[in-house]
């Protein structure tokens, strides 16, 4: 299902210049790897009656109540003109397959942009990952993850600056799966050239955009010839298109241990992979820079777009008053630029990283000894 309700695309498939993000976003000292998603989504809500938007927000399960909580209390502090509207996501089942409740659907249609906290996927048996429910509803195409080292927080590496676009609606992820004879099983891999083109383009037009023009396609064409192959070839075809764009490719696992031995490699480029792969890149890179507290992610789509952290639940520390809300703040983030609010952006983005830079409440992910809550407190009084 997609909502593409405005088409954003001039008649060549390429995004004119109006549709190129408005601002950067300053996070820290440096320009942040954002570019707000604007090449290819607009956000088109209005304000209502009292002057605000209306943005709908998904707690989610585990720690995400107490995130959730601090973003609002941050947003209130702050004076964000945003009124949130809870929905809920328990899954129903469609056509025997899992689904998102109408209610929750129609929220994010009306609204353009979901905030989301994590969502709990059980292992093996149960419901399919509400989080692939919620981006392929929405089509929700390319999985935008920066990953910055925090000035101040002192990490082996202060260098890390890195953007790494996940294919965000097939690939591994498909969920195709079935059994074959008692023992044996097969799961498929989907890749389209549809989906891997659009992810493509998405790629170099924000590789453009965030002054990054330089595009690295990472697979294992070597071994998945067709799948991967597919993948490649149309990221070969796409860069034709934008010939102002260094292209390159990389096997995976070259690029894991490349990532690891010196990420200041990777600063020039944006990294562009089929799902998975992206799915584990980009919490590796959060260990670089300090761990999932720290990484935020924008689901981008035609016309709705869903933010969340890269992290999941966390239930070894859920209902604690442990976790550390930066994660999904940053996020936040980016659905403040993407919406045009970048005023409120750059002032909570300030605030964070004077509280992460100064130390005296860092949470325990970062070998503070803060509570989400004093955490929260300490951004609050810097805004
Ligand atoms: N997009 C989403 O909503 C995602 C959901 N999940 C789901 O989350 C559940 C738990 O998965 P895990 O493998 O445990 O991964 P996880 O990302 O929830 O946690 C991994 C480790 O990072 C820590 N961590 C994560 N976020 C943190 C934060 N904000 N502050 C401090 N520490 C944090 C956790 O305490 C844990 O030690 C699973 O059901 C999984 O399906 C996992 C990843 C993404
Ligand atoms: O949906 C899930 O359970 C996991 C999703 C995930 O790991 C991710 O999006 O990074
Ligand atoms: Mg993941």
């Amino acid at each position: 299902m997609s909502f593409c309700r405005n088409a954003v695309r001039s008649a060549n498939g390429r995004f004119t210049s109006s549709m190129r993000p408005r601002v950067a976003l300053v996070l820290g000292a440096r320009t942040y790897a954002s570019g707000s998603g604007k090449p290819v989504a607009q956000f088109l809500g209005e304000k209502n009656s009292r002057g605000n938007y209306t943005v709908s927000f998904i707690e989610g399960d585990g720690i995400g109540p107490e995130i959730s909580q601090s973003v609002k209390r941050i947003y209130e502090a702050a004076k964000v003109p945003i009124e949130w509207e809870s929905i809920d996501v328990t899954p129903i089942i469609k056509n025997g397959k899992t689904a998102i409740p109408d209610a929750a659907i129609e929220s994010i249609k009306k609204n353009f942009v979901a905030l989301k906290g994590p969502l709990a996927t059980p292992v093996g048996k149960g419901h399919v990952s509400l989080n692939l429910t919620l981006r392929r509803t929405f089509n929700l195409f390319a999985n935008v993850r920066p990953c910055r080292s925090v000035p101040g927080f002192k990490t082996p590496y202060d260098n890390v600056d890195t953007v790494l676009i996940r294919e965000n609606t097939e690939g591994e992820y498909s969920g195709i799966e079935h059994e074959v004879v008692d023992g044996v099983v097969q799961s498929i891999k989907l890749i389209t050239k549809p989906a891997s083109e659009r992810v493509l383009k998405f790629g170099f037009q924000y590789a453009e955009s965030i002054g990054k023009p330089w595009v690295r396609a990472v697979h294992k064409a070597t071994i998945m010839k067709m799948s991967d192959g597919l993948f490649l070839s149309t990221a070969e075809d796409v860069a034709k298109e934008f010939p102002a764009v260094k292209f390159d490719s990389e096997l995976l696992d070259n690029t894991c241990l490349k990532m690891v031995t010196d990420p200041s490699y990777y600063q020039p480029m944006v990294l562009v992979m089929p799902n998975l792969y992206g799915d584990i890149v980009s919490d590796m890179c959060a260990g670089l820079i300090g761990g999932l507290g720290l990484t935020p992610s924008a689901n981008i789509g035609d016309t709705c777009s869903i933010f969340e952290a890269v992290h999941g639940s966390a239930p070894d520390i859920a209902g604690k008053d442990k976790a550390n809300p930066t994660a999904l703040l940053l996020s936040s983030m980016m659905m403040l630029q993407h919406m045009g609010l970048n005023e409120f952006a750059v002032k909570i983005n300030k605030a964070i990283m004077e509280t992460l830079a100064e130390g005296k409440a860092l949470t325990g992910d970062l070998k503070g000894t803060a509570s989400t809550t004093q955490y929260t407190d300490a951004i609050i009084s810097k805004l």
